[in-house]
């Protein structure tokens, strides 16, 4: 299966899950993440998001739906996917859609974002997700030809305040502006009502990762409500 532009619209008001261990954590093995992500499926997931060339494999083979794959490459700066290379190794993992740093910083590989875009469009098939920090990420990554624009990066690159729960006010900005290609809320997304809040701030679908599917967060989350 090929996704095509035109075949995002499937994604329309949809949830997507993102499936992600850490180095050095129990569940990171790519087959615990094809299976997490098979579990996300039956729940209504309708696209995963998974890091990871391996990750990217196993859960082509777990899921149907379209699998958006990313390589994160160190910590700080540049990590998503952060070069031209990095992005079509994912592509030839599977991965429908690429998710790359959508940012305006440099790139370790000196291309800027829109010739990272044209070259994975010319050497795959895949389509490219830009994961952006703020407003003017996300018109410069539709003027350099992504074909979806996430917030994924907002309130990590300085540009955002890192709020709470999902950056609602970027999204309403981002949306208002019709910038004519589907918008993804990601980030801080962590209950059912922020979710929909995100589809009320004008995204067009929404992904959640760690309220899903990071057991030692959620784990965290509560034993830190039961002892303030
Ligand atoms: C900033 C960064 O590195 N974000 C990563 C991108 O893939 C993941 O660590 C997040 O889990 C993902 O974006 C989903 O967000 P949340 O886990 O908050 O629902």
């Amino acid at each position: 299966m090929i996704l095509t532009p035109a075949g995002l619209e499937g994604l329309r008001s949809q949830l997507i899950v993102s499936c992600q261990a850490y180095p050095g954590e129990p569940m990171r093995d790519p087959r615990t993440t094809g299976q997490v992500a098979a579990s996300a499926v039956i729940g209504g997931a309708a696209a995963i998001r998974v890091q990871g060339l391996a990750d990217v494999q196993f859960t082509r083979t777990a899921v149907e739906v379209p699998v958006i794959g990313l390589w994160k490459d160190g910590h700080d700066g540049v990590f998503i996917t952060p070069t031209l290379r990095h992005a079509l190794a994912v592509a030839n993992a599977g991965a429908h859609v690429v998710a790359i740093d959508g940012t305006r910083r440099e790139r370790p590989d000196g291309l800027s974002l829109a010739e990272t875009v044209a070259g994975i469009h010319a050497e795959s098939q895949a389509l490219v997700m830009a994961d952006c920090g703020s407003f003017d990420d996300a018109v410069a990554a539709v003027e350099a030809g992504a074909d979806l624009i996430g917030t994924t990066l907002a309130g990590y690159t300085g540009e955002r305040t890192k709020t709470d729960g999902p950056d609602l006010e970027l999204l309403e900005r981002i949306a208002s502006a019709g910038l004519g290609k589907p918008l993804i809320a990601e980030g801080r997304i962590h209950t059912p009502a922020q979710a929909r809040l995100a589809l009320d701030a004008g995204a067009f679908a929404v992904v959640v990762g760690t309220a899903i599917t990071h057991p030692a967060s959620i784990t965290g989350w509560f034993k830190g409500a039961m002892h303030a």
